[in-house]
């Protein structure tokens, strides 16, 4: 299980500081939630402090229930940055909207670097499970740039999910795929996590997108919620709701 209850992040300074407040979120192993609102709502950086690469300015609780429960809120509130890096790297995966591949690497060794990286090798198993349902069995040998974008990005979902992690951050994964494509990956996507007891958050720009799958939502309303110094409620920023 993730709980997350209020957490407050802060991008920008001054008079260009603009706030995202997440009041509560809580997901289950085998759920994908969507992420979406208007360009500049702070989509991104919400996924970017649920992915520990922004330290929120508060934050109530943050678990993350494994094997062991990780008390990741008690790690940020004392900027604990080496047990940081190792939740990030072991139980968090990454998909970026252009993919994000190493362009020298073939599919095969891009897809198993986040292994490499936690000095294991891949589970056999899961590796044949995830080539078969991604479809990446004639591209292994490959490199990225011999890659349709729906290729690239099918690789960077196995290279996010071959570790095991127990939350997938992907950031519009489907922005660059026509609304085919992007169907495709995102049903093979969601039967993936599901299958593996995994959880997702995804920033979508496509409501129809999300919709079809009928997943959960968090949108983004205006205003963190925080008051001013005249104590009304700022309508700086946004907070996202369910
Ligand atoms: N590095 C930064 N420094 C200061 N402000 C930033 C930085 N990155 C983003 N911002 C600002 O923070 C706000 C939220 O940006 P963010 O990228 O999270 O929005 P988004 O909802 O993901 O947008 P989009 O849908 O266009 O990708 C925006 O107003 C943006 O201008």
């Amino acid at each position: 299980m993730l709980h997350i209850d209020n957490l407050c992040v802060v991008r920008g300074e001054g008079d260009h500081a603009h706030p995202v407040y997440l009041p509560q979120l809580r997901l289950r192993p085998g759920q994908v939630m969507a992420v979406t609102g208007e360009s500049g709502c702070g989509k991104s950086t919400l996924l970017e402090a649920i992915g520990l690469l922004l330290r929120p300015a508060s934050i109530g609780r943050f678990m993350l229930d494994g094997e062991t429960p990780l008390d990741v809120a008690s790690l940020l509130t004392h900027n604990q940055q080496a047990e940081l890096a190792e939740i990030r790297a072991r139980h968090l995966g990454f998909v970026l909207q252009n993919g994000g591949l190493l362009p020298f690497l073939s599919v095969q060794d891009n897809i198993q670097l986040p292994c490499q990286l936690l000095g294991k090798s891949a589970d056999k198993a899961m590796l044949n499970r995830v080539v078969d349902a991604l479809k990446l069995g004639p591209l292994l040998h490959k490199q990225p740039a011999q890659l349709s974008f729906g290729e690239r990005q099918r690789t960077a979902f196995a290279r996010a999910i071959l570790h095991r992690p127990a939350l997938v951050l992907a950031d519009e994964p489907t922005a660059a795929l026509d609304p085919h494509n992007a169907q495709q990956l995102f049903r093979l996507f969601i039967d993936l996590v599901a299958q593996e007891g995994m959880m997702a958050l995804v920033v979508c720009h496509d409501w129809p997108l999300v919709q079809r799958f009928n997943l959960p939502c968090l949108v983004a309303r205006p205003g963190s919620g925080a008051s001013d110094l005249s104590g009304e409620q700022s309508q700086r920023g946004s907070h996202f709701v369910l």
